[in-house]
């Protein structure tokens, strides 16, 4: 597989790139994030593990702006994602990747435009630049063969690949991962894996991970935070959190799940 382009991430001077202050979300009564704090340091894996419904997938959608807090101040790369001015919130948000469990390709169009479309309409690059930089993506993914196909025309894994290929492409500084291999059949699911171990390996690109692929966590994972009724209860490295956890619901979540 090709070294990825340098650029997809820029420069990181190794500080703290995400923060969650207080952070609560509400659905309706239901409390999903309770005064909730953490920090990402630039450059660093972080996977959020803990039992379903705990507000893994919410933490990520908060990010990409899909859904908004109802209290705490969410920032990233030092400027403030909320509250903040409509702008401000759009110019956060090119800094921020995600790759979700289906793999919402535009079926009407080939390979390649799914991954220059918004380096072109939402960047400003050039066409010829954007296609440039998705061919170096796609051989990173292992599908330099595939610019001229349509979706339809790939599997599942290839097409989840196509999709880290595409967040790539807007040169984000962290990539979000949900669920990224749970629509997949079984045996699609270690390819794509791969390619996102080989990312975390061969970039600086920051990753916040929720997934239920506890090997690779283990393997991908500078830290883990453990998630239960909108908070983090325990965090550390992957060895701690997994060889000597400290909390019982720790332990009770991963005797269910490894
Ligand atoms: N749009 C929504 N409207 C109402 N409730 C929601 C909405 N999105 C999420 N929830 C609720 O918020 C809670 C947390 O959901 P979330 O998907 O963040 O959990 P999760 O930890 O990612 O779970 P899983 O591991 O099952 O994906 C759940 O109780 C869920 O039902």
């Amino acid at each position: 597989m090709k070294e990825p382009d340098a650029d997809a991430n820029p420069p990181v001077d190794g500080g703290e790139l995400i923060r969650f202050d207080d952070v609560t979300k509400r659905f309706g009564s239901n409390t999903v994030l309770d005064r909730l704090n953490f920090s990402v340091d630039s450059g660093k894996h972080v996977t959020l593990i803990g039992p379903s419904g705990s507000g893994k997938t919410t933490i990520l959608r908060l990010l990409m702006t899909l859904t908004k807090p109802e209290e705490g101040t969410i920032t990233v790369a030092g400027d403030q994602l909320f509250p903040a001015p409509e702008k401000q919130v759009r110019e956060v948000r090119k800094k921020i990747g995600m790759v979700f469990q289906q793999f919402n390709l535009f079926p009407n169009m080939s390979v390649l435009r799914n991954i220059t479309e918004a380096p072109v309409t939402v960047l400003g690059m050039s066409k010829d630049e954007a296609e440039a930089r998705a061919r170096e993506l796609l051989e990173m993914v292992g599908l330099a063969d595939k610019c001229d196909a349509r979706p339809t025309q790939l599997s599942g894994g290839q097409q989840q690949r196509v999709a880290i290929a595409r967040a790539l492409a807007m040169r984000p500084q962290v990539l979000l991962l949900d669920e990224v291999t749970s629509a997949l059949d079984p045996e699609l699911v270690a390819g794509v894996l791969d390619v996102l171990r080989d990312i975390a390996r061969s970039t600086d690109i920051t990753m916040l991970c929720v997934t239920h692929e506890m090997n690779f966590a283990r393997d991908i994972s500078d830290q883990v935070l453990m998630f239960d009724s909108g908070r983090v209860i325990e965090s550390g490295s992957p060895e701690k959190i997994f060889s000597e956890p400290e909390n019982d619901r720790t332990r009770e979540f991963l005797s269910a799940v490894l």
